[in-house]
Order: structure tokens, then sequence, then C-alpha cells
């Protein structure tokens, strides 16, 4: 019989968490045939050990039931693993970024329906030093600023949470000193953010990299420079737009490979969460893993 580990960390969703795990064990046992072990997390990492195990274990199939947080620290469990299991998702975060970058409904009920889908979608993954991420990395004050946007806020405000805590850190007019090494050259200069995305969604924005599909095997970057109390605006309206590539302060490349270092301290955010500082290097690993998406879904 195929075999399933559920992954589920029971403070996300606002306690809802428990409630869906039996259903997600029900759809995949009686509607799907899978043996289903379910691991609880109880604290930070939890989920990178469980996903390891099913590795190991030669598992068919992870589903993460949680935020981005849960998912960051399960596909952790992936790396430089020779058998990776086909992942599952059920959103129940504020912002879901991977879900939505693959049209996984938001609604968990519907989510967990999802599982039954035929469909897979091959999706890149990246390694930023010793770990593996799935969404972006930013780096800069901004960056650091964007890390301390609490889960209340979020929920309170989506998106502009971030936004809103973007603004500020730009109005003190915070930048570092970075270096950038890519695939087409190197930029020197003072930024207050250097962003890498593997999808269209981040911080909830579906509109930050339009141009970035799941499998296009490359990193998005943007480099924000000069930002001011007047450009930050227009920035903001070419973010909500769609169009901040082209923005004037925006330096925009994509690459396989890209490293980043400071001569001063400077802290990165990673898939949401609080990740090495620099220097760091990035590199992207092509269709890293199987997601089950929805059969209709017109994904990028
Ligand atoms: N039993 C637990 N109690 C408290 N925290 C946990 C537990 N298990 C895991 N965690 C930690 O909770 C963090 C946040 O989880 P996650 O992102 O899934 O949920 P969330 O906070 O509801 O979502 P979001 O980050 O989108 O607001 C994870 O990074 C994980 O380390």
């Amino acid at each position: 019989m195929k075999q399933a580990m559920i992954i589920m960390n029971p403070s996300s969703g606002k306690e809802k968490a428990l409630e869906y795990v039996r259903k997600v064990e029900d759809a995949l046992r009686e509607e799907i045939g899978y043996d289903v072990v379910i691991k609880e997390t109880t604290q930070e990492l939890d989920a990178t050990k469980f996903c390891v195990s099913a590795c190991q274990d030669k598992f068919d199939l992870v589903v993460s039931v949680g935020g981005d947080g849960t998912l960051h620290e399960t596909i952790n469990g992936l790396l430089d693993q020779p058998h990776r299991p086909k992942l599952g998702v059920i959103p129940l975060g504020t912002v879901n970024d991977f879900a939505r970058a693959l049209h996984i409904p938001l609604d968990p009920d519907q989510a967990i329906r999802t599982l039954s889908s035929t469909r897979l979608r091959q999706v890149d993954m990246a390694r930023i030093n010793d770990q593996l991420f799935a969404n972006v990395v930013a780096a800069g004050s901004l960056a650091d600023a964007l890390s301390s946007v609490t889960s209340e806020e979020k929920s309170k405000l989506g998106a502009f949470a971030y936004f809103k805590q973007g603004a500020k850190e730009l109005l003190g007019n915070s930048v570092s000193p970075l270096r950038i090494t890519h695939d087409g050259g190197t930029w020197e200069g003072d930024a207050p953010i250097f962003i890498a995305a593997l999808t269209n969604s981040v911080g909830g924005f579906e509109n930050l990299a339009p141009d970035a599909s799941v499998d296009d095997g490359l990193l998005h970057c943007f480099i924000l420079h000069d930002l001011n109390i007047f450009n930050t605006l227009t920035a903001g309206v070419s973010l909500l737009l769609g169009n901040l590539k082209a923005h004037k302060d925006v330096e925009y490349f994509t690459t396989k490979r890209v490293s980043v270092s400071s001569t001063e301290p400077v802290k990165t955010n990673v898939d949401g969460e609080p990740g090495p500082a620099l220097p760091i290097e990035m590199h992207i690993l092509p269709s890293h893993v199987q997601v089950i998406v929805p059969e209709d879904a017109e994904i990028a």
C-alpha cells in the first residue's frame, strides 16, 4: 500500500489544524487508499525532521498542514535526499505564498479535495547556504524590518502589513552596502533590499514577480535602490501593477546562481522567516519536487 505522511503544526491556522488533519486523513485513507502516518510538530524544525524520515522510509507522499513556516521546514527535509516524496499542501497560514503560486485553494476544505487530483507539477526549489527555500529570499534592512511583521498584523492587513512596515523602514532611509554576483555580472551599491523570488507570489503580493513561473529554472532578482519618500510611493504603485521590474530605481535580472555579500552585518529573510546573515550563496534546483495541484489550475 502507498504511504503518506501528514506533517501538521497544531499552532497554525488559529488552532484549526487539528480539525482539518482528520479530514486530510480521511481523504488520503478512504478516497485515495493511502496508509497514513500523522506527525504533529511541537517545536521549530520538527517538520524538517519528520520529512527526512519520510524520505528515508521511501514514503510516496508528504502533506504539509500549516502555514508557510511549516511548509518551509517540511521542504527542508528534502535537502540532499535521493528519494523525495510527492508534496501536498493544505494552507492554514496567513499569507500562503506557495499555495497561491500553485493555485492550491486557500480554503482548507477545498485544498483537501485537491489531494485527490491526479495532476502533479514539477516545481523548482533553490538552495541558500545549507538550506532550501521554496519561495523567496530577501536581504537588507528592509528585509529585516519585514521579518518583524507579526502574524496578527498579517491576518488583519494581509499583504499590506508588509507594505506598511516596508514604507516605515524606507522613510528611515536605511540602506546596506551590497555586492551581488550573478550569471550576468556583478552589481555593487547601497540598497535597502535585495529579493530573489522563485514564484510570482511574495508576501501575499501575487504581482511582485509576474514573470516567474514555478518551473522556469530561474531566480527572479530585484534590487531596490535610491528609494526615498517620493519614489517609494511610485515603486509601491509599480508593485501593485505587477511592473516593479520596470521602475527606474529597480534593477531586475534572472539567474541560476547568485551570491550576496556586504561589508556590514546584514540579515536575511527566507520564505518569511529570519534566515542566515550575509554572505549567502543561492542556486536553483530545477524541478526538484512534485506537487499535487488542482486538475484545472492555470499555473504560470
Ligand atoms: N506545536 C507548536 N507550537 C508552536 N509553534 C510551533 C509548533 N510547531 C511548529 N511551530 C513553529 O511555528 C512556526 C509558524 O508556523 P506556520 O507558519 O506554519 O503557522 P502560522 O504562524 O499560522 O502561519 P503564518 O506564518 O503564515 O502566519 C513554524 O516556523 C514552526 O517552527
